[in-house]
């Protein structure tokens, strides 16, 4: 007590003149006592780190993904003072026990022995219930218990400016074998629930891979192509992936492309979709169209690209294509084109499906140039950084466009020419479309009923299956399969594209209501009938017999002209007589009329236009 009477002393009382004496004395005393409790803390922290093995993973990375799953599912979160809400889990995490939603609570705060779903509700059928999740919140440690071990988890940013998010789990431990068993125990449980869905990546402008989607696997039963084509795809798939030690001993870089081209809407990215599920495989897509693909970018991104994956290269005409920022509205000035030939607005061209919905959400940095070329883009495919045991699919509209040097063999191994809808399709697609009482015994898959082909389908002159090239198709792929040399690409069939969405049905006939009759029986007004079409909505027809199916489809294909329609189109109309399907098949020919129609009307207004601009220039 006496030493600190006599440290506190002198600057308190005393002389006048010692004041300021007195303030270094405290400015020392403060200095000494912070940097004393700085080392001890530093030194503290050094040696209780000293016992912990710590393990990092980086979003960019699977383990990362597959963590962030596992951590959601904890019990912990439970309990924890400070947690992040999700209703995104890396992808998947549909099957959440951890996870919540509004009806998971009941008004006073409980929580309800059952967990309602939205399969309960009968008057919302299929409502979305958004689940939420609890994940570690960002620059707070978190303790988990697992297997007899305190883990301690950090979610953190990477400081390097790339902003990439990490994470850390530490454990004190001899050896790392407990965080192995982690990382794998994570991965196991990520991919149990991935295995009926599919992953989906885009690029992104800083040439890392983000993911986008997680959709349900396509069933192969769902595409309608031409007899042979989608059994000569997978088949080849299926034939590469298992080739990897053919590819070895003959020093052949262990890669296939796939070139699939055509009109809008005849399929190509829902097959790859399909044979991406059947497969097991993720789908990396890059859209060579966006405006911040670069040489540099494309290398970084074809590095990154995991060993077995689809690799798609969208629009790969597009690649070339050089448009002015399109941060300015309308992008129509094209700019100058670097190498090959160059036309704008290759994506607007009406397909309906594919994996284009996504585009809008990535944060593409659209005032930047274009400085994709040529050699980069080659590069890029075959060069030293290009993933081995990847599919390539390329897709283009354009086939006409494509600079030679990409479409060659060993970059694009095999074609395929994707038309408008053959009358075979057409049937196909209806049998497809609409339920059959068969299909109830089966209670699988709805794979396709082949419709007889037709003996216009049945000769084919395609060069037939050897093991490299699997060939085996009807006459109208036949033309489609480009010979593997470098010649001059024929030109793409036809034009015409037939992705237009179709005119909206006016109602055929309304039904006569009777005039309400006033007075007489004081009833009140008598509503309308309604309209038979309206009663007759509903999701779904009622299951056909085979026999009748059959009939009503070969009616509906000799309705629909050979090649006329994508199959897009088609799937449209059958749409908007989902639950009707002899309207479906009687139809046609007046639905064939009016989109006639309405073509014409367009190209007239578009000529019109563009002879207004002529005149308004001159
Ligand atoms: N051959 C087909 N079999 C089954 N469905 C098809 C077929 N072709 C098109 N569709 C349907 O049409 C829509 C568009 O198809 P998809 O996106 O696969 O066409 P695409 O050829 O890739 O078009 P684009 O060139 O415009 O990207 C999808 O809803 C798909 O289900």
């Amino acid at each position: 007590m006496d030493a600190l009477k006599s440290l506190i002393q002198p600057l308190v009382g005393g002389a006048g003149g010692s004041s300021v004496v007195d303030g270094m004395k405290l400015v020392v005393l403060g200095g000494t006592v912070e940097t004393a409790r700085r080392v001890s803390s530093s030194a503290w922290s050094h040696f209780v780190n000293s016992f912990f093995l710590t393990a990092h993973f980086s979003e960019e990375d699977y383990p990362y993904d597959w963590l962030m799953l596992w951590l959601s599912r904890r019990p912990e979160w439970q309990r924890s003072r400070e947690f992040e809400t999700t209703t995104r889990t890396s992808g998947i995490g549909s099957d959440n026990s951890n996870s919540f939603g509004e009806e998971d609570l009941w008004d006073d705060g409980t929580t309800p022995n059952t967990v309602v779903t939205a399969d309960d509700d009968d008057d919302i059928p299929g409502k979305v219930t958004t689940r939420v999740v609890f994940q570690p919140t960002f620059d707070t440690t978190h303790t988990i218990y697992y297997k007899g071990h305190w883990l301690r988890v950090r979610r953190g940013r990477k400081t390097d400016g790339s902003g990439t998010e990490m994470l850390s789990i530490s454990v004190v431990a001899r050896s790392n074998t407990i965080l192995k068993q982690l990382v794998l125990q994570a991965k196991k449980e990520y991919e149990a629930e991935a295995i009926h869905r599919i992953q989906i990546y885009f690029a992104d402008s800083h040439g890392s891979w983000r993911w986008t989607d997680s959709r349900h696997k396509r069933p192969m039963g769902s595409i309608v192509l031409n007899p042979g084509v989608k059994e000569m795809l997978l088949n080849d798939t299926k034939d590469f992936l298992r080739s990897e030690k053919w590819y070895a001993d003959r020093g052949i870089p262990f890669r296939r492309g796939y070139l699939l081209h055509g009109v809008p809407g005849s399929g190509k990215s829902s097959l790859i979709h399909a044979i991406a599920g059947q497969l097991m495989l993720d789908i990396y897509v890059v859209s060579l169209s966006a405006s911040w693909i670069s040489d540099s970018t494309l290398t970084t991104l074809m590095g990154r690209v995991p060993a077995r994956c689809i690799l798609l290269l969208e629009d790969l005409d597009a690649a070339f294509v050089r448009s002015v920022s399109r941060e300015d509205g309308d992008g129509s000035e094209e700019k100058e084109k670097k190498e090959g030939p160059a036309e704008q607005g290759q994506n607007n061209n009406g397909g309906s499906g594919g994996f284009r919905s996504h585009r809008s959400r990535r944060g593409e940095h659209l005032s930047d140039v274009n400085t994709l070329s040529l050699s980069g883009l080659l590069n890029a495919l075959d060069g030293v950084a290009a993933a081995e045991g990847r599919l390539l699919f390329a897709t283009t509209n354009h086939l006409d466009r494509l600079d030679p040097a990409l479409s060659r063999p060993g970059r694009m191994d095999v074609w395929v020419e994707f038309k408008n809808a053959s009358k075979w399709q057409a049937e196909a697609l209806f049998r497809n479309f609409f339920p059959s009482t068969e299909d109830e015994i089966s209670d699988g898959e709805p794979e396709v009923a082949p419709p007889s082909t037709p003996t216009s389908h049945t000769s084919t002159s395609g060069p037939q299956g050897s093991s490299s090239s699997l060939w085996s198709m009807s006459p109208s792929f036949a033309s489609s399969v480009a010979s593997f040399s470098s010649t001059p690409l024929s030109s793409p069939s036809s034009p015409t594209s037939s992705a237009t969405p179709s005119l909206p049905r006016t109602a055929a006939s309304m039904t006569a209501a009777p005039l309400p009759q006033f007075g007489a029986s004081n009833q009140a007004y008598l509503p309308p009938p309604v309209e038979e079409r309206i009663l007759a909505s509903h999701h779904s027809a009622k299951p056909l017999d085979g026999v009748r199916l059959g009939l009503l489809a070969k009616k509906f294909a000799d309705g629909v002209p050979e090649e006329e329609f994508s199959v897009a189109a088609l799937q449209g109309y059958l749409l908007k007589n989902k639950s009707q399907p002899e309207a479906a098949a009687s139809g046609v020919g007046e639905w064939v009329i009016s989109e006639r129609q309405m073509r014409e009307r367009l190209k007239r207004e578009k000529e019109e236009r563009e002879v207004k601009e002529k005149l308004e220039v001159s």
